[in-house]
């Protein structure tokens, strides 16, 4: 077992990017929303650099791009609720598991640890994809990005997780794959540890300094 799991009795895990690439699924309901609008595509790869802060933020961004300015709230809602219906469609099948995942998550619960699931992902989107890899039955509980009222990088999310399985912060470790996961699991006072293959705005995660860095999952364990 890796040296950060020591003491370690409940593992928060961000979803996309860490334990599934999802963007090629999200940028095709980006880019179906924006031609309904009658805006240009966006493609995988910018769709890469805006995921993490929810799916309200990445239709602004794309609005952005595409527009070449902010949009108003009006056309936001609209291009919003487009994504929602669009991702709502097919949120899977062309989203992959990375290598090393379904290793740790076993490893992790046969070691009894408490395994849960913090992502800004809307709630909806998350037990569908869990369950297209099954690995849905390994967590005990999942927030989404609208689950609470706030979102990672606040630390809200991972607090009420650590407090819901009567856990002090620092027997928790938050896994994720961008700098809001790293500051939200500091804010609440978790060990955090990052991987680098997946969607951090385009900076490399080292950056964020968490207390541990791993290419795959697989190393966890
Ligand atoms: O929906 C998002 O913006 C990203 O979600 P994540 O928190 O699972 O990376
Ligand atoms: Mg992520």
């Amino acid at each position: 077992m890796h040296p950060i799991l020591n003491d370690i009795r409940l593992v928060s895990f961000d979803l996309d990017g860490t334990l599934v690439d999802s963007v090629p699924d999200l940028a095709v309901a980006v880019d179906a929303s924006l031609g309904e609008l009658g805006l240009p595509a966006a493609g995988e790869v910018r769709v890469r650099d805006w995921v993490g802060n929810g799916s309200l933020k990445l239709m602004e961004r794309a609005l952005t791009f595409a527009q070449g300015g902010p949009p108003d709230r009006e056309l936001l809602v609209r291009a919003h609720e487009a994504f929602l219906e669009h991702y709502g469609r097919d949120p899977g099948s062309r989203t992959c598991l990375y290598p090393g995942v379904r290793e740790c998550l076993d490893a992790l619960r046969a070691r009894g640890l408490t395994l849960t699931l913090v992502t800004n992902k809307p709630f909806a989107f998350i037990r569908p994809i869990l369950a297209q890899f099954g690995i849905d039955q390994h967590f005990s509980l999942c927030l989404g990005g609208d689950s609470l009222s706030q979102k990672k990088p606040d630390p809200a999310p991972l607090l009420h997780v650590a407090a819901h399985f009567d856990q002090p912060p620092g027997a928790c470790l938050m896994v994720g794959d961008s700098r809001h996961d790293v500051a939200a699991g500091r804010a609440a006072g978790f060990r955090t540890l990052a991987v680098p293959y997946g969607y951090n705005h385009g900076e490399p995660i080292r950056d964020s300094q968490p207390d541990a860095l791993v290419d795959s999952l697989a190393e966890l364990v």
